[in-house]
């Protein structure tokens, strides 16, 4: 009898140790080392050991309260909006309000990418999310003059506007289709026209294919184990680079050989590039600038343009409001004009209201990832040399502070403009260059889809999942049909 009683308190005392050494074993790992800086971090808990968040992360995005990841820090550690974790193996700082966001963005000084490595690995050690400041700002500035302004947009308006009619015109005599990824296979043959100049399908097939497998693990934890998301896509980046290398090798051939070049594309603006020592881009730098803007370039303005839909068609009243402000646009159209131009998009000031709601409802990057250089204060609280800050774009533009009934689909908020508290592009010298681009291609369809479609979906209530990115469970699977009438 004597030694059961002996067995059990160990066993406790066992326990209890444990508890402990798990419990502190993060703190000991990265808090221990800061010395008096540790009493200045934010609120929070590094999770389990090693794991750290990440369980609780999949947990709650795997579900269908994704937001209860962050809720869970601000019912334990109150409302402070910046909260120390372990996330993606690294000790991280998670910022969740407009101006703390914006101070980590627009500060470069002290904060640079700070991708988790798997994220590097997937997209690229020589794609901007990994290179140097300066290579960046001179890459940046080489690459983001092909896609923006007004030239560049009014060269590429007519392509899209062709593409977009012909496929609608397609998808509406296939019957069932997975909408989502019909529109994810046009942006794409949009971005790869805009900076390969090609539209081979089968490459594009390809292409596409091996690009899914890749974002499911970019947002995977990192175990390269065969059947984990992280290892499928580490096979999918090695598929994406031998074939972006058949297209360097083709695109250098045809430039060395004696047939005609094409139009200048981005490709061809990477091969010529030099630096002020006359040094060029090697075919690796060449191929992960390339695969990290294919894969920006369509993903997310797939993804957008579906949910724009949507929501208007789920939303009669909006869907209406929307529809007689393209119909005037027709009407106002001198007859000899053939399809849209700038000016009319830019008239479509209800329109960009239904897009902009859009992105704030669906925040398509939830989070990017920055370094601090030293060791940064914020509202009082230090994120220190080394650490990640996790910039939560999902909480700004959830915040029923900000944004009454956050979750309501509502364009008409958007008639008083919420300036520094909408961040769907970032901020700062990392902004998104593709912005007046994606936001030009998904006008360009949702005019076409409203004046001549319907989408009729098999499950209007089916089930979200929010990773890699938020998208129906069944890829909105239904079936466009061609509107009779101009009412709808
Ligand atoms: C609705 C569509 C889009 C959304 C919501 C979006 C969102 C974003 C966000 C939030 C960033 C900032 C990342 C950071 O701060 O680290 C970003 C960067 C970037 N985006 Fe977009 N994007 C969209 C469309 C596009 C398009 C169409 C392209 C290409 C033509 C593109 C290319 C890029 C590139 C290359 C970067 C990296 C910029 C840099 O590091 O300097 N994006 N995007």
């Amino acid at each position: 009898m004597g030694s059961i009683w002996v067995v059990l308190v160990v066993l406790g005392c066992g326990i209890l140790v444990l508890r402990y050494l798990l419990k502190n074993v993060n703190w000991w790992l990265y808090e221990s080392k800061l010395s008096v800086k540790q009493y200045s971090l934010p609120p929070g808990d590094m999770g389990w050991p090693f794991i750290g968040n990440m369980w609780s992360f999949l947990r709650a995005f795997k579900s269908s309260d994704p937001d209860s990841f962050l809720s869970s820090f601000r019912s334990r550690y109150g409302d402070s909006g910046i909260y120390k974790a372990l996330m993606f193996g690294n000790p991280s700082v998670i910022v969740t309000t407009p101006e703390s966001c914006k101070k980590v963005l627009t500060d470069d000084d002290n904060f640079t990418p700070g991708w988790p490595i798997s994220t590097i690995e997937l997209i690229g050690k020589k794609s901007f999310i990994a290179m140097s400041y300066e290579e960046h700002k001179r890459l940046r500035r080489l690459t983001s003059s092909s896609i923006n302004g007004m030239e560049s947009l009014s060269m590429y308006l007519t392509y899209i506007e062709e593409n977009v009619i012909s496929s609608l015109e397609k998808w509406s005599n296939m019957g069932e289709i997975e909408f989502l990824t019909h529109i994810r296979k046009l942006t794409f043959k949009i971005i790869m026209h805009i900076f390969l100049s090609s539209e081979s399908e089968h490459v594009m097939e390809d292409l596409e294919r091996e690009y899914t497998t890749l974002n499911y693990g970019v947002r995977a934890m990192r175990i390269n184990v065969p059947g984990f998301a992280y290892h499928k896509a580490l096979k999918a980046r090695k598929n994406l680079v031998i074939i972006f290398q058949s297209i360097v090798d083709e695109r250098r051939k045809l430039r060395d050989g004696y047939i005609p070049k094409k139009s200048k594309d981005m490709m061809d603006a990477l091969i010529d590039v030099e630096d002020e020592y006359g040094r060029k881009l090697d075919d690796e730098e060449i191929i992960d600038i390339m695969l990290m803007y294919l894969n920006a370039g369509h993903e997310s303005s797939g993804h957008i343009t579906m949910w724009a839909t949507f929501f208007l068609q789920n939303h009669p009243k909006y869907h209406q409001k929307a529809k007689e402000e393209q119909e005037e646009i027709i009407r106002k159209r001198p007859s000899t004009q053939k399809g849209l131009t700038l000016k009319e998009i830019r008239q479509m000031g209800f329109l960009y209201k239904v897009i902009d709601e859009t992105m704030r409802v669906i925040t398509f990057s939830l989070v990017v990832f920055r370094e601090a250089k030293s060791d940064v204060n914020i509202n009082g609280y230090t994120i220190p040399k080394g650490w990640k800050a996790l910039v939560w774009f999902r909480s700004v533009h959830l915040n029923p502070e900000i944004y009454p009934n956050p979750k309501e689909f509502n364009p008409d908020r958007w008639d008083e403009h919420k300036v520094g508290e909408f961040l769907p592009f970032g901020a700062g010298t990392r902004l998104c260059p593709g912005n007046d681009l994606a936001k030009m291609e998904i006008a360009v369809f949702l005019h076409h889809f409203l004046l001549h479609y319907r989408l009729e979906q098999n499950n209007p209530n089916c089930p979200v999942r929010y990773l890699p990115h938020t998208r129906p469970i069944d890829n909105c699977l239904g079936r466009v049909k061609k509107c009779s009438s101009t009412s709808m």
